[in-house]
């Protein structure tokens, strides 16, 4: 029997960009809202207790709604692409490249809880060098980023296409998050295997999909032994043996001119790159991916994919 999946929240920026890349998939059975019904909660609840797995695509208190809708009905897993539940133990985390054992973890949980974007490309860079030995507790971590503005959803999707928009915005780069606590930070730390938070600076480009995620590096202030060469063995060595993270070369990243956010743009994978200079003082660990693939949607298919395979 095709297993019944449930995207809540279909409509919008990222279910409706999993609605896509499920549509030619004939091994299951989407269960549909009309758009216009897509806030009533009877229906939902009807169809998220009918589904097999439920996506859930919509802000954090709206999933953890849901959420409560399914508790009782141990037949139906769920993965939220929320927030809510991302540092929660009961859920598994939804980055299987993260680790070794973390695919079959995904593959036998009932709840998995979708990665952040931002977290995506930082865990992709930090864990590793934590796991190496290469970044010591005390070093003072930050996050430097910039994404197309589709992670901002509908809203800011509309304030930077409709110049009618009552709160338009015409700039072309704004960084936000200026208070120093974005909603990213609990999963970067925890999965990042960090002993303190990192400092990280979001911003926001005039490009649809895309996004680069940067760590620089002082190597004076990481483990004795950290060089361009180490670093990028362990990120090789952490990665050997998947197809969606790619390590590029340090030959090949030396050769480059700049780095396009947009380079991945449509796509579900990332690729991971080592700056610097052969004996140099500073390394610049770079992530590139898009927003909706690896950072959301793409993430949540390959999740999916996972536990229809247990
Ligand atoms: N966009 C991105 O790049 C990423 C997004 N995410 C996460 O995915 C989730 C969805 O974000 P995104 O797709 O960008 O947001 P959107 O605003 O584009 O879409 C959210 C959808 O949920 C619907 N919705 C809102 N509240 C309710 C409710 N109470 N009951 C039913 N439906 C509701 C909205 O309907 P309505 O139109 O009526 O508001 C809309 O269709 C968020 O938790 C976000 O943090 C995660 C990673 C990246
Ligand atoms: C550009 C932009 O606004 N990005 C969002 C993050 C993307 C998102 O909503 O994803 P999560 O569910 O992973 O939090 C933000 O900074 O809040």
């Amino acid at each position: 029997m095709k297993a019944k999946i449930f995207i809540d929240g279909e409509h919008g920026t990222t279910g409706l960009q999993i609605r896509t890349r499920m549509a030619d998939r004939r091994d299951v059975e989407l269960l549909s809202i009309p758009e216009a019904e897509r806030r009533n909660a009877a229906l939902r609840e009807d169809l998220l207790n009918t589904a097999d797995v439920a996506i859930l695509c919509l802000p954090d208190e709206a999933s953890r709604e849901a959420v409560k809708m399914v508790s009782g009905n141990n037949k139906v897993r769920v993965i939220d692409t929320s927030t809510a539940y991302r540092v929660d133990p009961e859920w598994a985390y939804g980055f299987a490249e993260m680790d070794k054992a973390q695919t079959d973890k995904i593959r036998s949980a009932r709840f998995v809880a979708n990665p952040g974007c931002y977290p995506t490309g930082a865990i992709a860079l930090i864990r590793p060098l934590r796991e190496a030995g290469l970044l010591p507790d005390a070093y003072p971590v930050s996050v430097n980023a910039v994404s197309g503005y589709t992670g901002g959803g509908k809203q800011l999707i509309a304030q930077m296409e409709d110049p009618n928009h009552p709160e338009a915005l015409s700039v072309n780069h704004f960084l936000y998050g200026l208070t120093l606590k974005h909603k990213h930070i609990p999963e970067m730390t925890t999965y990042g295997k960090l002993a303190g938070a990192p400092l990280f600076a979001p911003s926001v480009g005039r490009f649809p999909q895309g996004m680069i995620v940067q760590v620089p590096l002082h190597l004076a202030g990481l483990a004795e032994g950290a060089s361009l060469e180490t670093i990028h063995a362990a990120l090789v060595a952490h990665y050997a043996g998947q197809s969606i993270v790619e390590v590029v070369s340090l030959e090949d990243s030396a050769a480059l001119p700049r780095v396009d956010a947009e380079e991945l743009a449509g796509k579900d994978t990332m690729k991971l790159f080592v700056f610097g200079q052969k004996g140099g003082a500073h390394v610049n660990l770079v992530a590139l991916l898009d927003n909706l693939g690896k950072g959301a949607s793409g993430a949540a298919v390959q999740n999916l994919d996972l536990m229809l395979s247990a």
